[in-house]
């Protein structure tokens, strides 16, 4: 169990990137969910001991990581958001340097470990081929590998699926959820999908504040009846906007549906909407943008 507790960061320019984040994060794979400048990188990087928090406290077991980061990084596996590569080395060879960098002293151990490694996650093909010739999905897979070296029990992904295709995201996707119950990994990601996909419990950041704690499919159960759905003309939306509380607009083939959240009927043509994570999501940035 990894705990977070009135986690605060504010750098050195007045930004206060988080704001008393206060999480219990269980075995398995838990999603963090925001937009663009939420935290989760500064989120990330602070579980991962590279950076400080100026407030706070983590724990993870018995280990006071903010005291004992040396402990923690044994224990650590890291796919950061920028994950950068010597582009010129092939897959195999980064690897095995890595495994040494991690601490796996013996030849036979860390050839052992990267060739397990390598047909774990399907790269054992082109593991001679230099770094900048693989394919986006396949660079992730590779920066999955080197966050496993030493078999972690903590595993923080930072947005991990952005740029990739349907096709790579999924076996991204898939090469996660094999990783295993035991042990505990945080997915970074402002893709609603990939937190539906992958995760029995989640966390929307916004703001730098936990705006919303719980497993998918109660939050989603809890906008059942309260959800409107209408599909209009795109030049009417901004007088629906100012009749109702909408949430979100999405085109759909050139028109625009728009989704009301409300507990009771709204009149005006609307209908109800069966929500999902995605109607959850904007519900809760839709209310944290009105608090702010
Ligand atoms: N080194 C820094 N110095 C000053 N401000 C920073 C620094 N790093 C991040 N920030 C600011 O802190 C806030 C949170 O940034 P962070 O990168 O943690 O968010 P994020 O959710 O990961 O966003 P993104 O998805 O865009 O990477 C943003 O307002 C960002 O501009």
């Amino acid at each position: 169990m990894l705990e977070l507790t009135h986690l605060s960061h504010v750098y050195g320019n007045g930004t206060r990137a988080l704001d008393q984040v206060t999480l219990s994060i269980p075995r398995g794979m838990y999603g963090l969910l925001g937009p663009n400048g939420a935290g989760k990188s500064t989120l990330m990087r602070t579980i991962a001991t590279l950076q400080v928090p100026t407030e706070g406290s983590i724990r993870f077991g018995e280990i006071d990581v903010i005291a004992e980061p040396q402990r923690l990084r044994r224990r650590l596996g890291y796919l950061p958001q920028d994950f950068g590569v010597y582009p010129r080395v092939s897959a195999y060879d980064m690897l095995h340097h890595m495994a040494a960098l991690k601490g796996i002293g013996v030849a036979a151990e860390r050839r052992q470990t990267v060739e397990a490694l390598l047909h774990q996650v399907n790269l054992w093909g082109v593991r001679k081929k230099a770094l900048a010739g693989l394919s986006g999905g396949m660079r992730q897979r590779f920066g999955i590998a080197q966050a496993l070296i030493g078999n972690p029990w903590l595993i923080v992904v930072d947005e991990p699926t952005a740029g990739l295709d349907p096709e790579e995201r999924n076996r991204f996707l898939d090469l996660l959820a094999e990783i295993g119950e035991n042990v505990v990994v945080i997915l970074s990601t402002h893709i609603v999908g990939d937190v539906a996909d992958l995760c029995p419990r989640m966390a929307v950041l916004a703001g730098g504040r936990i705006q919303l704690e719980g497993a998918p499919l109660e939050l989603i159960r809890g906008t059942r009846g309260r959800l409107w759905t209408k599909t209009i003309e795109r030049a009417e939306l901004e007088g629906y906007k100012a009749r109702h509380p909408v949430v979100s607009t999405r085109l759909s083939a050139g028109r625009t549906m728009v989704h009301v959240l409300s507990d009771t009927d709204p009149g005006d043509g609307f209908t109800p909407h069966e929500g999902d994570l995605e109607d959850v999501y904007f519900c809760t940035l839709a209310h944290a943008r009105r608090a702010a």
